[in-house]
């Protein structure tokens, strides 16, 4: 189903990018009432942590909802989506107006309003895989250990200097570099196998290849594949070979080093010695361990063709 077909709910972060997102929302609004009808689109903005969720959730005779702001309203959105019943779910969509907008660069959607709305009207729904942890969704992302550190730091960060974007993810990389390059003991089974342990500097689960804007840490993960991509950075890594291996998996050309290694798995349960900086879509998470799955062609997605 196009989303030319049926309601459209725009759930729509004001505060997304430093509040950017709140005329990003009016600018989408306009576009999709004027192509598809004043009545057809409905504007919903949030009001704060987690109403997305909530909003999503009550989507009732909507037969598209979209989500415009970062990977942390996405993810909300999408998680509300998944707590109706399957015969019952919208259509997803996305107007990327977040900071790192990595789900944008998984789904091939434009970072400009505009171009999003026109893609969107011509995009075709798509049954993409999500991910789960301990009953939570992500739609791209979950990560333990220092890449997880550094994207919660660059979350504070953000709120504190207001600053955006990759560089400010590579400054929070740089300072979480010099004083937190902890090698995390885990203990891993992956499809039911038997438990393996080792030391992990950082543990990336992806449903897509892209995390901390942009940096593709399992360059190969397909969002329909049904599996889960892993990347297991090993120890050991100093400062000056992190900082490299870090700045090559922009391109995703750190898999190369001989500390890396990338699975695929459809579940796998991760337990860590100590607790551990988590990262799920961008958000904290916290938990002793951790029970991981993908769900195969979950939710319908609205990409460009
Ligand atoms: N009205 C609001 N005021 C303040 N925060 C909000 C509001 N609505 C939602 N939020 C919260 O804002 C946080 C960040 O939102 P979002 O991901 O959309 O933007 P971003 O942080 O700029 O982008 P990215 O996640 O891609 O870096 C989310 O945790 C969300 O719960």
């Amino acid at each position: 189903m196009s989303i030319r077909e049926g309601k459209v709910l725009l759930i729509a972060n004001p505060a997304a990018q430093n509040g950017a997102g709140a005329a990003a929302a009016d600018r989408a609004a306009t576009l999709l009432r004027a192509a598809l009808g004043p009545d057809a689109v409905v504007l919903a903005k949030t009001a704060g942590p987690r109403h997305a969720s909530e909003i999503a959730e009550r989507a009732e005779g909507c037969a598209t909802v979209l989500a415009l702001g970062g990977d942390g309203i996405i993810h909300e959105a999408a998680s509300g989506l998944m707590r109706r019943p399957a015969n019952a779910r919208p259509v997803f969509g996305i107007v990327p107006a977040g900071s790192g907008n990595d789900y944008a660069r998984t789904l091939g959607m434009s970072r400009k309003v505009d171009e999003a709305c026109e893609q969107l009207l011509a995009a075709e729904p798509h049954a993409v895989d999500l991910g789960r942890v301990n009953g939570h969704w992500f739609v791209e992302t979950l990560s333990f250990g220092l890449d997880a550190a550094i994207a919660l730091d660059t979350v504070e960060r953000r709120k504190r200097t207001g600053r955006t974007g990759a560089v400010l993810y590579a400054e929070a990389g740089v300072d979480q570099l010099l004083h937190h390059l902890d090698a995390r003991r885990y203990t891993a089974s992956f499809d039911g196998g038997e438990p393996t342990s080792g030391e992990s500097i950082t543990f990336a689960v992806q449903v897509g290849p892209s995390y901390g804007g942009g940096f593709k840490i399992c360059p190969d993960a397909r969002i329909d594949d049904g599996l889960l991509d892993v990347c297991i950075a090993h120890p050991p890594i100093g400062v000056a070979g992190a900082a490299f291996v870090f700045a090559l998996a922009k391109s995703g050309r750190h898999t190369r080093f001989r500390q890396m290694e990338l699975r695929r798995a459809s579940s796998l349960c991760v337990r860590f010695d100590a607790p551990v900086p988590a990262q799920i879509d961008g958000e904290p998470l916290e938990a002793e361990a951790y029970v991981i799955d993908a769900v195969p062609q979950a939710l319908d997605v609205l990409m460009p063709a």
